[in-house]
C-alpha cells in the first residue's frame, strides 16, 4: 500500500512538473510574444489541474507557480519596467453557473453583516489590461500589467489612442484600470491587409491589441485604431465612493470610456439570466469579450471578503464556451461536389468546441491553404462563429516540428481519376468529367433535397448504391427506379415497404411547383428565392430558356452574374435533353394560374441583402432573418458593397459604422424596416 501511494505521488509530482514547464512556456509566448500556442480553455483546463494537484500536495507549492503568479515575467527591456502602487490582479474564472453559485455561497460565509448583496455584472473585454494615473487631471502614465506588480510604461502609445481622455474635466488625481482592445472591425482590416501582404495573421482581436500596443512605433498604434474601455477605479472609497457602479458613474462623469454595460443582480438566479442573454447578445457588440465578470458591488466589503495572491475574492469570471480551439491537422480529404469543384476538408484529430465533437473543419481552397501555409501534421486554430461548419483559422508555426508535410494541389479527381482543371486566374480546381460519380452523386442529392423535389428515402447512402448499381445515371433515372421494384426491394434487405414509400415519394414529387423544379435543376447562382423570382418572370421553361441577357437582368433580383449562368447553363445540350426527359416524366415547368401572383415576394426584400445589428426591440435574432427570408430577402453576416440594407437596433456598433462609408446601403431603423415589410402585407 505504502508503495503504490508513494508512486502515485511520484508520478504526479512528474506531472506537476510537466505543468508547470507547460504553462510557462504557454505564457511566455502569450504574454510576450503576443501568440496562443493553445486556445485559453485548453490553458485554463491545464491550469485548473495543476490547481488540483498543488492542492493534494502542498509541500509541492511554490510561489512563482502559474497557479500563483500574474501574467508572465517581462522578457524584453524595450518598455521602461514599472512598478505598481497598487499590485495589477487577474480574475478567477469559472465555466458554469454552478462555480457562480458557490462564489456567491463563499461570499455571504466570509461576511459577518447579515445583508442582501447586490453584484455588478459586466462584460469581459477580451484584450490587455492597463493602468492609467492621472496627477492633477493630467493624464501621465500608462502601464501594462505586466507580471502584476511590474509593467511595462507605455504612455507614449497610449496616447495615440484617440478615446483616451488626456486632460479631466477636474484637477483630480485618480488611477484607473481597463482593457485595450482590438475592434472588430479593425482586427479585420488588420488581418485582410497583413493577408495581402503575406504576413502572419493574428489569431485574434487580442493578441492582435497585445502586439500592437507593445511595439515601439506610436505611429502603427495609430493607423490600427486601438481602443480602450475603462471597468475600474482604484481607493474610489477615498473619493468617498461607496460602490463599484458609483464609481463606474464618476468615470463616466469625468468622462472616461466605459463599455456601458454595468447591471446591478440580487441573486444568482438573476445573474443565470442575464448570462444565457449575454451568451448570444455578445455577438452584437463591437469588441470581442470572452465572458462576464461579477463583482460584490459594496466596497466597503472588499477587503472582508479578501485576497489570494492572484486575486480578488470578491469577483469572479464568468467564461464563455469557447468559439476556438487547437488541435492535430491529420490530413486532407479533397471532397467533389456537385458542380465538380474540390473542397479541401481538413481531417483533425477529435476536440470538444463550443459544445459539440468536431473532427472536421472546412479549408475553402488550395490557395487558402497556401496563403495561411498550413501543412499536415500541424498544431492548427479551429473556429466556430456564426457558420455552422468549423473553419481552420491559422496553423501555429511556433510549435512545428519540421516533420510537418507541405499540402499538394490535386492532379486527379479523387473519386474519377480524371484530369482536374483550374481556370486561370481562379482558386477553384474542377473535376470536369460529366459523368464523375461524385458529381452525378451531388446532383441527385441536389435535386431531391428538401428545397427542391423534396423526395423522401434517397439519402446519400442509398443514392451512392443505386449510382453503383447502375440504377441512376442522371436526375432523370429517378423516376424509373419504379421500373425495378423488385430488384430494388432486394438491395441490402431493403424491404417492401421502404421501397413502396420511396416510390410514393417519387411519384407525388411530381407535383412540386414550378419554382422548385427551376430550384432542383441546380444552376449555379440560383437559389430558393431566386428560382421564385425567375418562375414567376417566365412563366414557362421554355421561356426561361431563351431569355436573353438583357431579359433577365431586367428582372428585379437578378444580376449580370446569375444571367450568365442561367444562358451558360441552358445552352448546354445535355441539360435540354434532361429537361425534355423530366417534361416527358411530368413534372410542373410552368406557373400554376394562381400562382402568377407568387405569396409572400415583396418587392421591397424579394433579392435584397439584410444584415441588422445592435439589440432588436421588436424580433430576436432568429425571427428578423426568418421574416425577411420569408419575404424573398437574404441574410448577410457582415457589412460588404452588397449589402442593400442594414438595419439597426439599440447600441448599434462596428456594422453601423462601416455602413455609413458605403453610401448605397440604406439603413433602416427597427420600425422603418417594419413599415416597409406592412406597406406589402
Ligand atoms: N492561450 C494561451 O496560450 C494562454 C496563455 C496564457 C493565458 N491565457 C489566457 O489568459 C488568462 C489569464 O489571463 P489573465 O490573468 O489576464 O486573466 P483573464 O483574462 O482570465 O481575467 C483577468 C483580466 O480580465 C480583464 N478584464 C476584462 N474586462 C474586465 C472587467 N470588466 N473587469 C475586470 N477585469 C476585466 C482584466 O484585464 C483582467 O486582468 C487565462 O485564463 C487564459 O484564458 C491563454
Ligand atoms: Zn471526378
Amino acid at each position: 500500500m505504502e508503495i503504490k501511494k508513494r508512486i502515485e505521488e511520484l508520478n504526479d509530482l512528474e506531472k506537476i512538473v510537466k505543468l508547470r514547464e507547460d504553462l510557462d512556456k504557454y505564457r511566455n509566448s502569450y504574454y510576450n510574444d503576443n501568440i496562443s500556442l493553445i486556445s485559453d480553455y485548453e490553458f485554463d483546463m491545464l491550469l485548473k489541474e495543476l490547481e488540483g494537484l498543488e492542492e493534494k500536495y502542498p509541500q509541492y507549492k511554490e510561489i512563482s507557480s502559474p497557479t500563483t503568479s500574474v501574467g508572465a515575467s517581462l522578457k524584453e527591456n524595450k518598455f521602461k519596467k514599472v512598478e505598481h502602487i497598487h499590485p495589477m490582479l487577474s480574475l478567477a474564472n469559472s465555466y458554469n453557473i454552478g462555480e457562480i453559485v458557490d462564489f456567491i455561497e463563499r461570499i455571504k460565509k466570509k461576511i459577518s453583516k447579515e445583508q442582501e448583496l447586490k453584484y455588478c455584472l459586466e462584460v469581459k473585454l477580451d484584450g490587455l489590461s492597463i493602468s492609467l494615473t492621472y496627477r492633477q487631471g493630467k493624464l501621465v502614465r500608462a502601464v501594462t500589467r505586466g507580471d502584476g506588480l511590474i509593467g511595462e510604461d507605455v504612455t507614449e502609445n497610449i496616447l495615440e489612442i484617440a478615446s483616451i481622455v488626456k486632460t479631466l474635466p477636474q484637477a483630480i488625481d485618480m488611477e484607473i484600470r481597463g482593457e485595450v482592445v482590438l475592434p472588430l472591425a479593425s482586427f479585420e482590416k488588420l488581418n485582410n491587409e497583413r493577408l495581402e501582404k503575406e504576413e502572419e495573421l493574428f489569431a485574434n482581436p487580442r493578441n492582435a491589441a497585445s502586439g500592437t500596443l507593445r511595439q515601439l512605433d506610436s505611429k502603427i498604434v495609430k493607423d490600427r485604431c486601438l481602443d480602450a474601455y475603462f471597468y475600474f477605479l482604484v481607493e474610489a472609497d477615498k473619493l468617498g465612493l461607496k460602490s463599484h457602479s458609483e464609481s463606474i458613474k464618476f468615470l463616466e462623469s469625468m468622462g472616461i470610456k466605459t463599455t456601458g454595460i454595468f447591471e446591478l443582480l440580487e441573486t444568482s438566479k438573476d445573474i443565470e439570466k442575464r448570462i444565457n442573454y449575454w451568451e448570444k447578445e455578445r455577438e452584437n457588440l463591437p469588441y470581442e469579450t470572452d465572458g462576464l465578470v461579477i463583482k460584490v458591488d459594496e466596497i466597503n466589503l472588499w477587503d472582508e471578503i479578501g485576497y489570494t495572491s492572484k486575486t480578488p475574492r470578491w469577483a469572479i469570471a464568468y467564461k464563455f464556451p469557447a468559439h476556438q480551439v487547437s488541435t492535430i491537422l491529420n490530413s486532407i480529404t479533397w471532397q467533389v461536389g456537385r458542380t465538380g469543384k474540390l473542397t479541401p476538408v481538413a481531417e483533425l484529430q477529435e476536440v470538444e468546441l463550443s459544445g459539440s465533437k468536431v473532427k472536421r473543419a472546412s479549408l475553402h481552397n488550395i490557395s487558402e491553404i497556401q496563403r495561411k501555409d498550413i501543412r499536415i501534421g500541424d498544431r492548427v486554430f479551429i473556429e466556430k462563429a456564426a457558420e455552422i461548419i468549423p473553419q481552420v483559422v491559422k496553423s501555429i508555426k511556433e510549435d512545428r516540428t519540421g516533420n510537418e508535410k507541405i499540402i499538394e494541389e490535386p492532379i486527379n479527381c479523387p473519386v474519377c481519376n480524371h484530369k482536374l482543371e483550374r481556370e486561370e486566374g481562379l482558386v477553384d480546381i474542377k473535376c470536369v468529367n460529366e459523368e464523375c460519380p461524385a458529381k452525378v452523386q451531388g446532383e441527385i442529392e441536389y435535386f431531391v433535397s428538401r428545397d427542391a423535389l423534396n423526395i423522401m428515402g434517397l439519402g446519400s447512402k442509398i443514392v451512392e448504391k443505386f449510382i453503383d448499381l447502375g440504377y441512376i445515371k442522371t436526375v432523370v433515372d429517378i423516376f424509373d427506379l419504379k421500373n425495378h421494384r423488385e430488384a430494388l426491394e432486394n438491395i441490402d434487405k431493403m424491404g417492401k415497404k421502404s421501397i413502396e414509400n420511396l416510390l410514393n415519394s417519387i411519384e407525388e414529387s411530381k407535383n412540386r411547383d414550378y419554382d422548385k423544379v427551376i430550384y432542383a435543376l441546380g444552376i449555379a447562382e440560383i437559389g430558393k428565392v431566386t428560382s421564385k423570382i425567375l418562375a414567376k418572370a417566365s412563366k414557362n421553361i421554355d421561356k426561361l430558356m431563351t431569355m436573353t441577357f438583357e431579359e433577365l437582368t431586367s428582372i428585379d433580383g437578378i444580376g449580370e452574374i446569375a444571367a450568365n449562368e442561367i444562358i451558360t447553363f441552358f445552352k448546354k445540350e445535355k441539360n435540354q435533353k434532361i429537361i425534355e426527359s423530366l417534361k416527358e416524366k411530368g413534372l410542373k415547368f410552368e406557373i400554376k394560374e394562381s400562382e402568377t401572383n407568387v405569396q409572400n415576394i415583396n418587392p421591397n426584400f424579394a433579392g435584397k441583402n439584410f444584415l441588422f445589428t445592435g439589440t432588436l426591440k421588436h424580433f430576436t435574432r432568429e425571427q428578423i432573418k426568418e421574416e425577411i427570408e420569408k419575404l424573398g430577402g437574404k441574410n448577410l453576416s457582415s457589412v460588404s458593397k452588397n449589402l442593400d440594407y442594414l438595419i439597426v437596433g439599440e447600441k448599434a456598433g462596428s456594422k453601423l459604422k462601416k455602413a455609413q462609408e458605403i453610401p448605397t446601403i440604406k439603413i433602416l431603423t427597427e420600425e422603418e424596416f417594419i413599415e416597409l415589410k406592412d406597406k406589402f402585407d
